[in-house]
């Protein structure tokens, strides 16, 4: 995206007039913060800027999310438009590049970016993202970032920032990629991790995880586009028809799903009314999925055992109700049960209830339902691109942390639904250890359990070949190839 201001009042400014050293180095810690500092005042940086250094500052300093501190700080700023749109793909784009940016700064500087003045450093990174990305010319780039610097930090780091940026500004993106990444012969992990900005040890999962057919970069780089943003319509609450009318385009996978491209979707009445939601279209199909499998007799009551915050249940309440059926939504965290309640609120007879309960400890008799959804919590390395910041804020500790509580809520699963019904048990992570093997062990543990074939229940989707370290009949969709979050889906049934 290019800067609305680029011709604005700091597209003519020169580049550095904050002045000061004028070397990428000098004495003592880099951009060290002076008495001169003037915090939460503007000074004469432009609205999406400022907005997107703070929400910098807050997803750093307090673990915050962008994508609930984003836009609550560009309403409470009276950031709107062509600003907002400016101010998210900075804010996003620098977060999720910000391992290929650090190593491009790293580059630029004489000492490691730990001393670096952590504000001075995410301006860089921002003012990076702008010159490699964001096709803002370099002068009102630099000359921006130096503004902010000067601004929220003081005037002492004005001339450090100024040369960093003049330095990144001699090359584009793949020249900088071609000069700091390791060789992509001798080391493509390496090279994947720096040139497509995912630690390491994610790489290794994401390339396990698709095994060895070549569609490594071209995940990473899905996972770096902005996703679109797909809605659905709550069947037999809202349509596709009315949907396209406010603007969308129908989806060729989800027979609800459609496609916004662009605006605010809580401004289309169907979605403010709750009969239709956004969702991505890989969350509509594992819902839809679970829905499609065939279960003899009985068909009346469904579960989603981790329903928070109620997308999935929202749907599935829809469809049970077109069948006679009803969907119990339970969820372990109470305010997470809110939004549930909150997302199936305009489901009619299709909800049972919303319960807050731990799904490991079933508060119903075992085989009460007939299907059963578990989306189990887990590393979500399949929705990274709607969560900028989560692929540096993960670690292989977590997965450590979260088989065993999804092996176990697979298995309160089992136990929930009567013999002949189903479990779908999804993830939006295609990471083996969260996936395949946790139905694989589950399945070994138990006799009164048989893996079915989930393909057919993606009937229309294309493309889902199987992975080597995939168990077999098991679903993963992709970002590169469905357009989607990687879902993982696996089909069990009680004998
Ligand atoms: C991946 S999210 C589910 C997303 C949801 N199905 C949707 O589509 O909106 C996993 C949820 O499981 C919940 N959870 C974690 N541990 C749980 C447990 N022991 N019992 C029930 N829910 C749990 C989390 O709080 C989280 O809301």
């Amino acid at each position: 995206m290019a800067d609305p201001r680029a011709k604005g009042r700091h597209g003519g400014r020169r580049a550095g007039s904050g002045g000061g050293r004028g070397a990428a180095g000098g004495s003592g810690r880099v951009g060290g913060r002076p008495a001169a500092r003037r915090p939460g005042t503007a000074g004469d940086v432009d609205p999406a800027r400022a907005v997107a250094f703070e929400v910098l500052t807050a997803v750093r300093e307090q673990d915050a999310y962008t994508n609930l501190v984003l836009p609550a700080m560009l309403r409470s700023r009276g950031v709107a438009g062509r600003d907002a749109a400016f101010a998210t793909e900075l804010v996003s784009g620098t977060i999720r590049r910000q391992g290929t940016y650090d190593a491009v700064i790293a580059a630029n500087v004489d000492r490691p970016l730990a001393k670096v003045d952590p504000d001075v450093l995410d301006a860089l990174r921002l003012g990076t993202h702008q010159l490699l990305a964001m096709r803002v010319p370099s002068h009102a780039a630099v000359g921006t970032t130096v503004d902010l610097v000067r601004s929220r930090v003081g005037r002492g780091p004005t001339g450090f920032v100024n040369a960093v940026l003049r330095k990144v500004a001699a090359h584009d993106l793949d020249g900088w990629v071609r000069r700091v990444a390791p060789d992509p012969v001798a080391d493509p992990v390496g090279f994947a991790a720096v040139a497509h900005s995912h630690p390491q040890w994610v790489v290794e999962e994401l390339q396990r995880a698709l095994g060895d057919d070549g569609e490594l970069e071209a995940l990473l780089a899905a996972d770096n586009a902005a996703p679109k943003v797909t809605l659905v319509a709550r069947p037999g609450l809202a349509s596709v028809e009315e949907l396209v009318g406010a603007g969308g385009t129908a989806s060729s996978m989800s027979p609800y799903a459609v496609e916004l491209s662009g605006g605010d979707p809580g401004t289309v009445p169907a979605v403010a009314e709750g009969r239709a939601g956004v969702q991505d279209e890989g969350s509509q199909l594992v819902a839809l999925a679970l829905s499609r499998a065939t279960v003899d007799g009985r068909d009346e009551r469904w579960l989603d055992l981790c329903a928070g915050p109620g997308g999935k249940s929202a749907l599935l309440a829809a469809l049970a109700a077109e069948r006679g059926a009803g969907l119990l939504a339970s969820e372990r965290q109470h305010h997470r049960a809110v939004l549930v309640r909150r997302a199936t609120a305009a489901a009619r007879t299709g909800l049972l209830g919303v319960v807050t309960a731990d799904g490991t400890v079933p508060a119903w008799r075992p085989g009460t339902f007939d299907r059963v959804l578990v989306d189990a919590p887990c590393s979500g390395l399949g929705a990274l691109r709607r969560r900028p910041e989560s692929r540096w804020r993960r670690t292989p500790q977590d997965l450590r942390d979260l088989v065993p509580l999804q092996r176990a809520l697979l298995g309160s699963a089992l136990d929930s639904v009567r013999s002949g019904g189903v479990v779908a048990y999804a993830t939006c992570s295609p990471v083996v250890a969260e996936t395949s093997e946790v139905v694989r062990d589950v399945v070994a543990g138990r006799d009164d359990v048989v893996l079915e074939d989930a393909t057919p229940l993606f009937d229309g989707v294309p493309d889902l070949r199987p992975g080597a370290a995939r168990l077999p009949g098991t679903v993963q969709l992709w970002p590169h190839r469905h357009g989607t979050d990687a879902m993982f889906l696996a089909l069990l049934r009680r004998r």
